[in-house]
């Protein structure tokens, strides 16, 4: 049976460290770390994730600075916005919650991120370096640096390895492969136009599974490897007429059979996400650091 990585125990003692520091640096300077989400319209998830957001903040000390835009604010508005957090010298962190309405370009708006404060570490500069032997980006995306922190914390080496990451999204799939390959492993990505027959038999052969495709349970038991680690990004809700929300979480991979081969594997929920946030929360930290001790 796999080791359940337990990414919420592992999250909590990281935000007791957080907590510490940003006690230091207020005792210090009198200065606390501020995060700033923006977000765009009223789709439920985002809703959800910013209010975890929001909550972890209050929960470290950290300020939290909330920009809630309706649906049809133009592109040049959201930039307005982005360009007043980036002038606010209590604002050490801004994230613009993904996916924003189609009429926004995503693009356009993270560009205008000041890089020193781009927590998300979504800006195309920042994932250019990312992408560049030698070079490092100021921040590293939260979901893929989590992942790599639970790998690390559960004592699964990464060099060598052969590693698959499943999907190639700009906030996951495409930075945790890079990620990986930073760290020396051997990386493949399969994708949507990946065969069925590719996908599976690439995933057999891998020592490090990230999976990341947003399907619910579409990775089974009998792809995995014996004996490697799984790290489930998947978030996919699905109905469930027993619980009173009608619906529950479960990740792209299916649990059940996978953690009877695996020799890690995170779980959905209280794996990836809550360490996704606590890295949120990091980046936030070290930004806030940089900018103190710089200014004082
Ligand atoms: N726990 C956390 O912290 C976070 C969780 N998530 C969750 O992770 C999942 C992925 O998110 P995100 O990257 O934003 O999603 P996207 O929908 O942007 O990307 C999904 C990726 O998976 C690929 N894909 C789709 N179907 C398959 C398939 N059958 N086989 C292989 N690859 C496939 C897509 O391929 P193509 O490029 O060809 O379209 C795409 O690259 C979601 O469930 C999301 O909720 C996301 C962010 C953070
Ligand atoms: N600019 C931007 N940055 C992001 O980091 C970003 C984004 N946009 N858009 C959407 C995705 C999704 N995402 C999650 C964060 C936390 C959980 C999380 O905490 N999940 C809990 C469950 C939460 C619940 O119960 O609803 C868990 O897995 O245990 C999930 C998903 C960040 N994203």
């Amino acid at each position: 049976m796999a080791t359940v990585i337990d990414g919420k125990a592992v999250a909590q003692t990281i935000r007791s460290e957080i907590a510490d520091e940003v006690r230091l640096l207020s005792q210090k300077y009198g200065k606390v770390p501020g995060l700033a989400v923006v977000i765009v319209g009223n789709r439920k998830d985002s809703e959800s994730y910013v209010k975890t957001k929001r909550k972890a903040c209050a929960d470290l000390g950290i300020n939290s600075f909330d920009i809630d835009l309706p649906e049809e604010v133009s592109e040049a508005e959201v930039i307005r916005h982005v360009h007043e957090l980036n002038a606010n010298p209590d604002v050490h962190g801004i994230l613009v919650q993904l996916p924003l309405p189609k009429h926004i370009n995503e693009e356009k708006v993270l560009t205008e991120i000041s890089l020193a404060k781009d927590v998300d570490g979504f800006h195309p500069l920042n994932i250019g370096k990312l992408a560049m032997k030698g070079r490092d980006p100021l921040f590293l995306p939260c979901t893929p640096k989590a992942c790599l922190e639970l790998l690390s914390r559960s004592g699964v080496s990464i060099k060598g390895k052969r590693a698959v990451v499943v999907g190639r999204s700009n906030i996951v799939g495409l930075p945790a492969s890079l990620l990986l390959l930073k760290a020396d492993a051997t990386v493949t990505i399969v994708h949507s136009q990946t065969s069925q027959s590719d996908t599976e038999s690439i995933i057999r052969e891998a020592d490090i599974v990230i999976a990341a495709a947003g399907q619910a349970k579409m990775i089974k038991g009998s792809w995995i490897k014996p004996g490697a680690a799984v790290i489930d990004v998947g978030t996919n809700s699905v109905d469930d007429p027993t619980r009173k929300s009608g619906y529950r979480l479960v990740g792209d991979v299916d649990f059940e059979e996978a953690s009877k081969v695996a020799g890690w594997i995170t779980p959905v929920p209280g794996g990836v996400g809550p360490m996704t946030v606590t890295m949120l929360l990091k980046n936030t930290l070290e930004g806030a650091k940089r900018n103190i001790e710089q200014n004082n």
